[in-house]
């Protein structure tokens, strides 16, 4: 049983507690199904929490599971001082406050390649659907009208697609669009190896000037938000359509409308919205409702039974490894450490205040109840330093209460 001592004493947890988690957002079985047969204790719930309620469900809670749709605050972190770690159950990780969760001693882990290829195949499949205008026809039919035209309408072969962000999702999106016959162009503001016969834009400008169809594959930072307003609109060519399954925040939606409403864009499909409802009882409005040829879906992008199956078993395994054996390999905020358990010795996990002295302190500690550091691992960023440290002897407990009392501890925590 993992113990845990930390800085807020509104919430210590039992050290004989069995390890608590919350998985919300629907969380696909499988992650609780690996974490059961852990023996810890899973709470799962179908939506999201608001921040003010996150915080008073996190009391006790060692783990939390959440997917995009739940805003994690420092607000609510201040009040979790039991809390581990946080996965989320998904690629993007803007919607917790990284830096506060790393300040916190928290490390948090997503599965950044697990349903990579479902977003690609919904784009695929509305690339064929905006340039056929599949969705209007079957609308028409629905409601009695019998709409046999080809005006408007064109086969994808021989068209550019341009996508914006050549990461995980858009290069394999390249793939699968030139296997349809696609010419394939990327923006990207890394260098990224052109895979088939796709071909790097010079710029932004130039990738919409050119593309039939752009789509969008950045995540939520401060260079993608509102990336595609009116002015990048007006760049793309008449006609051209643009799908975005990114973040909700990279387009400006009024501007979207319009250029759809004036007829400049020949069509939209939009999976993602500046603010999206926290449960699937919630209803939805937004300005791009009834256009014409404009696909919505509800951010189900990544929503397939493969790839939420993958997620669930990729995330729980990050997170049994972290309570473990402290290992944060793939942690998108926090300092990388993986070492091999060592039979016969006693680990004992610490995060810090990255400042001068610590490493001397603990050693300290250690030396004067004359134990044995048999290995020991520091890693740093700018802010804290973590430390995964095995013992010859199990003085874990007063070793444990002497680094608490250091002015830079963070989170100490007894593994074995
Ligand atoms: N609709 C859905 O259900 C899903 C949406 N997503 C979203 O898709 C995003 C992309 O996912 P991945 O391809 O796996 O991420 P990735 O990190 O592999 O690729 C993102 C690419 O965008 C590039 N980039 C960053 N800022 C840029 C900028 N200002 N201009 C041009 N390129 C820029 C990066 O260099 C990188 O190559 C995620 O961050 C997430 O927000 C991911 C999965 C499912
Ligand atoms: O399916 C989800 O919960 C979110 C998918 C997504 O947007 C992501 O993986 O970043």
């Amino acid at each position: 049983m993992s113990t845990a001592r930390f800085p807020n004493p509104s919430a210590p947890i039992s050290l004989q507690e069995p390890i608590q988690v919350l998985l919300l957002e629907n969380i696909h079985a499988s992650a609780e199904k690996l974490l059961a047969a852990e023996g810890f204790v899973v709470e799962r719930l179908a939506g999201a929490l608001k921040p003010q309620e996150l915080a008073e469900r996190l009391r006790g809670v060692h783990l939390l599971g959440i997917r995009s749709k739940t805003t994690v605050p420092e607000e609510a972190l201040a009040h979790a001082g039991g809390l581990l770690a946080i996965g989320a159950f998904c690629i993007g990780t803007n919607q917790i406050d990284l830096p506060a969760s790393n300040r916190h001693g928290i490390p948090c882990f997503n599965a950044p390649f697990s349903n990579t290829r479902s977003v690609a195949e919904m784009v695929i499949a509305e690339i064929i659907v905006l340039t056929r205008q599949l969705f209007d026809r079957s609308r028409e039919v629905h409601t009695g009208q019998w709409r046999k035209v080809a005006t408007g309408s064109h086969e994808v072969r021989g068209k550019t697609l341009g996508i914006i962000g050549y990461g995980h999702i858009g290069s394999q999106l390249g793939v699968l669009a030139e296997s349809l016959g696609m010419r394939v162009i990327y923006y990207d503001t890394m260098t990224k190896l052109p895979l088939g016969n796709s071909r790097s834009a010079a710029s932004l400008g130039e990738l919409l000037a050119e593309s039939d169809f752009v789509t969008l594959h950045v995540p939520a930072t401060a260079s993608t938000h509102m990336m595609m307003g009116t002015a990048e609109f007006a760049q793309m060519k008449k006609g051209a359509c643009l799908i975005n399954a990114s973040r909700g925040t990279v387009v400006d939606i009024g501007a979207l409308a319009q250029a759809l409403r004036s007829k400049h864009l020949g069509g939209a499909a939009v999976d993602v919205y500046p603010e999206e409802p926290e449960t699937n009882s919630d209803g939805f409005l937004t300005e791009l409702q009834n256009l014409p040829n404009v696909v919505l879906t509800p951010h189900i992008g990544g929503s397939t039974e493969e790839a939420q199956e993958s997620i669930g078993r990729e995330v729980a395994t990050s997170l049994i490894k972290f309570v473990r054996s402290g290992a944060t390999t793939g942690a998108v905020n926090f300092p990388q450490v993986e070492a091999p358990l060592i039979p016969g010795t006693h680990r004992i996990l610490n995060v810090h205040r990255n400042i001068p002295g610590v490493l001397r302190d603990i050693n300290r500690i250690v030396s004067d109840l004359n134990a044995n550091i048999h290995a020991q691992v520091l890693s740093t960023d700018a802010n804290i330093g973590y430390l995964v440290m095995d013992l010859d002897q199990d003085v874990s407990a007063p070793v444990c209460d002497a680094i608490a009392g250091l002015n830079s501890d963070i989170k100490t925590r007894i593994v074995s």
